[in-house]
């Protein structure tokens, strides 16, 4: 991912500089970069428009002579600017960061591919569903009560997942797993990993709704909680998953976030693996084994997200159903120093 070596400036004004950080304008507001350039460079010789950072709202406008950066504030900052949708943009000049300080995190390539990602027990079937079968399933959940969470909205089926204790309330059973989500289950059941050694039917369904850019914080599913499949379905809109191996064992975020990331609240631990795929609406993705036990997964707090050379803008929502099996004993999994049944 793209971490610009200009930044925000702190103070009200910010020193004269030929960089402009601009903020309310990018590809995630539908201004792509040459349009950017086109209008900004009426004001003189541009070297680049730059993202300034990973939201795709914010650009770093940057020109050979200081002249020019002082000539596009004047104009442009603070009023409507017809030429960029009539957007008002927020104009401030834009500092250097030392390159001590520039996160080099840009170079995680995002994959298309499970088995690229070198993760064992990561599956992903493109297309596991069809359009109309996606339709039905939105309309179906649409039809029911949303819980509001800080940052998204959820459904709970079968067992209440509890955001506090990140586990299930065994004693709350909600019933069976809706009548809609029957052909996604009985489709389940042949997929091409699918182990039934041992393991009977999923009971619970966790309905997260992503509103636009919105993300969820690193974490593992509790061991405790689930069983070894986790299997979530993306509808509506795609999204990139990162995966985190963390040397350290379990890092895991304050209990009362309900899984809702902050940007501030991912990167207090930097040691850890990165692995990172696309998910498009309509996939499904298997964890198990190494997979669902030992890495973290996260979907960062995008409005955009860069996908080999591609700008993918995040929809106006996403909706996942992830099905899982609530576990009756302890963990005994592989992976202690990940279980909260072995510490
Ligand atoms: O939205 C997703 O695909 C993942 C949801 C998830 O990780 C969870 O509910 O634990
Ligand atoms: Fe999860």
């Amino acid at each position: 991912m793209v971490t610009s070596r200009f930044t925000r400036p702190k103070g009200s004004d910010g020193e004269s500089s030929p960089n402009l950080y601009v903020a309310n304008c990018g590809p995630a507001v539908g201004l792509s970069f040459d349009k950017i350039e086109s209008v900004f460079s009426t004001f003189g010789n541009m070297r680049g428009v730059y993202p300034a950072d990973e939201s795709g709202t914010r650009v770093i406008v940057s020109y050979l002579e200081e002249s020019s950066a002082q000539a596009a504030l004047k104009a442009l900052s603070g009023h409507p600017c017809k030429d960029l949708g009539g957007r008002v943009l927020h104009i401030r000049y834009s500092i250097l960061r030392p390159a001590s300080q520039v996160q080099v995190n840009d170079s995680v390539p995002v994959y298309l591919v499970a088995s690229d990602l070198k993760i064992p027990g990561i599956y992903l079937v493109h297309d596991f569903i069809t359009s109309k079968e996606e339709e039905k399933l939105l309309a179906a959940v649409d039809n029911r009560p949303w819980k509001r969470l800080a940052k998204r909205r959820v459904q709970h089926y079968g067992y209440e997942f509890l955001y506090e204790t990140r586990n299930v309330d065994t004693k709350q059973y909600l019933g069976e797993l809706p009548s809609f989500v029957l052909p996604i289950l009985e489709k389940i059941s042949s997929f091409p990993n699918f182990v039934a050694a041992g393991y009977d039917t999923l009971d619970q369904l966790t309905v997260n709704e992503y509103p636009h850019g919105a993300g969820l914080s690193p974490h593992i599913d509790t061991h405790s909680a689930f069983e070894g499949l986790i299997f979530s379905l993306s509808l509506a809109g795609p999204c990139i998953m990162e995966f985190r191996r963390y040397s350290q064992g379990t890092w895991l975020p304050p209990l009362t976030t309900s899984n809702d990331v902050t940007e501030e609240d991912n990167d207090h631990c930097s040691n850890f693996t990165r692995r990172i795929i696309f998910l498009p609406p309509r996939s499904m993705l298997l964890l198990s084994g190494e997979a669902r036990y030992a890495w973290h997964h996260y979907i960062p707090h995008h409005k955009v997200d860069m996908v080999g050379d591609n700008i993918i803008r995040r929809n106006s929502r996403r909706v996942s159903f992830t099905f899982r099996k609530v576990r009756a004993g302890p963990c005994c999994c592989d992976y202690p120093q990940y279980c909260d049944s072995q510490r």
